[in-house]
């Protein structure tokens, strides 16, 4: 069995214990043993990063822009082993999985390029003879904390921005896919990047998660998973007045209309909905359709989930591969027998499926007639379940659409470019969709919701500096 240590200070060190690796389309496929730290071995792991980060923080951003570029450059050149990993051990499909390697090699280049342009400011002062300039610095030690359901795209826009404007890491990806995470820390130790500027601390959430909330050393907390997760992160950093970004939940509407074409909006709400196992917090879990085009729709759906195979990630007829692993499998029955139990009507999947190998499989769920006060509605359930609502007029399909305490994503299906570009203006997230699904992004664009989804500065993009970084304002009487 391979054993995959922590690295902490540049050196490969094993854990208190160790955490199994295995595959939810497979489940006698272990992938390996990866280690698991303890609190004392977090905090080796802050040290090294605070101890590392007075020579990072000031010194050469072509030394950095260099690494960030090996290591994309490499992701981009291995996309294809480092995808199947991801599939085997997340269970997306293996398209979905390279598609994700190439999209996290893309963000290390594309922060690789960012070193180079950390910007400032110039203004005429008000006072004669005073000199104004606004400049940004690194934070310090950044926690990083991921979750399970992107685990190379959402470290490698995490890690990429934080080390390209001079802070120091240190990463735990979620438990479930520490293959991933080890991964790409195995290829950052080979960048050039000096021992202590980037730490992989793989271990418990309540463990090594909590350190990096306690720790006075550790300067901002970059946080993606679930809302109450999220919550308790807040509430220990703003206790010791730390800086911190959440990316927590979404309950995503695609809202169709009569004038949508309907090829466009099924192909947009399945793939919204289901692609990925719906495990992305942009799914399309609430779709939102017009009266006129409903019927229409409920059956084009359901003739399109019909064709739609699920299987083991790796096989290359799966277009659904399993849920991730037996909770959040449960989860999802269990918001499949709450919909039957509200009232709203299954007309397609939502059960157990049975391959050639014990995985997680399940068929996607889509339930017509629902209402938006309905808990299928309301609440995340980040697995493949999805809910119709039928809407009378473009008006009340904008309201339902923004009556949601979430934010993150929303969608629009028409060919009439007066209310493409009212729901654009109009639409209460953090994303607009207009034709196409809202789950899948840019990796150079601001990534992040409003309401209950998100907290903070923006993930990805130029934007990102707004979290990893501190503005300074100096004054020089001349
Ligand atoms: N918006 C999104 O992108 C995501 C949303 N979710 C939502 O969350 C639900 C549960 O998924 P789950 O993975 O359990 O999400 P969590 O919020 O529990 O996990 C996200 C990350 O936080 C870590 N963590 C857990 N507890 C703590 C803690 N006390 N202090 C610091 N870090 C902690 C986890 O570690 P570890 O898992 O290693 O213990 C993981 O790395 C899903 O069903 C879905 O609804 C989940 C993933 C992504
Ligand atoms: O839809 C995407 O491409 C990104 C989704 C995501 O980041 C998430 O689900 O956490």
């Amino acid at each position: 069995m391979s054993q995959f240590a922590n690295l902490i200070n540049g050196e490969w060190l094993q854990g208190a214990s160790v955490n199994k690796n295995l595959n939810p389309s497979d489940l006698s496929d272990v992938i390996g043993e990866y280690a698991q730290a303890d609190a004392a071995q977090t905090e080796i792991a802050i040290a090294a990063a605070h101890a590392a980060f007075p020579a990072w923080s000031v010194g050469s951003i072509q030394a950095r822009a260099d690494a960030l570029d090996k290591i994309g450059t490499e992701i981009l050149a291995r996309r294809e082993e480092l995808g199947a990993l991801l599939s085997r051990e997340e269970g997306k499909t293996l398209p979905e999985g390279i598609g994700e390697a190439t999209r996290a090699g893309n963000i290390f280049k594309f922060f690789a390029a960012e070193a180079l342009r950390i910007r400032g400011d110039k203004l005429a002062s008000v006072r004669p003879g005073m000199d104004v300039e606004i400049t940004r610095e690194p934070l310090g030690v950044i926690g990083i904390i991921a979750p399970w359901n992107f685990p190379l795209a959402i470290p490698a826009w995490k890690i990429a921005p934080a080390l390209a404007y001079g802070n120091t890491v240190v990463f735990k990806p979620a438990e479930l896919v520490p293959g991933s995470g080890w991964a790409i820390a195995e290829i950052i130790s080979r960048s050039g990047i000096p021992a202590g500027v980037f730490n992989l601390v793989m271990g418990r959430g309540s463990v090594v998660g909590q350190r990096f909330i306690d720790d006075r050393r550790v300067a901002g907390i970059s946080f993606t998973g679930s809302v109450a997760t999220g919550n308790h992160v807040a509430q220990g950093a703003i206790a010791r007045m730390a800086k911190f970004q959440l990316e927590m939940g979404g309950k995503n509407p695609m809202v169709v209309l009569n004038d949508a074409d309907l090829d466009v909006a099924v192909t947009a709400a399945v793939q919204g909905a289901f692609f990925s196992t719906g495990q992305r917090c942009t799914a399309s879990s609430r779709l939102i359709v017009e009266k006129g085009i409903y019927p229409r729709f409920i059956e084009a759906a359901r003739e399109q989930l019909a064709k739609v195979r699920v299987g083991h990630a790796l096989q290359k007829e799966t277009h659904i591969g399993p849920v991730v692993d037996q909770s959040q499998l449960d989860q999802d029955m269990s918001y499949v027998a709450i919909g039957r139990d509200e009232g709203a009507k299954l007309v397609s999947g939502g059960e157990r499926i049975s391959r050639e190998t014990d995985g997680f499989f399940m068929a996607p769920a889509l339930f017509a007639d629902a209402h938006n006060d309905m808990r299928i509605s309301r609440e995340e359930i980040f697995g493949p379940v999805a809910a119709v609502i039928p809407a009378d007029n473009y008006e009340h399909a904008l309201q339902l659409a923004n009556d949601t305490e979430f934010g993150l994503s929303s969608g629009i299906c028409t060919t009439s470019l007066k209310y493409a570009t009212h729901f654009k203006r109009h639409a209460q997230a953090g994303m607009v969709m207009v034709n196409t699904a809202t789950a899948g992004v840019d990796y150079h664009v601001p990534f992040g919701g409003r309401k209950g989804s998100s907290y903070g500065a923006r993930e990805q993009g130029t934007y990102a500096a707004e979290f990893y970084t501190t503005v300074k304002t100096s004054y020089t009487q001349a």
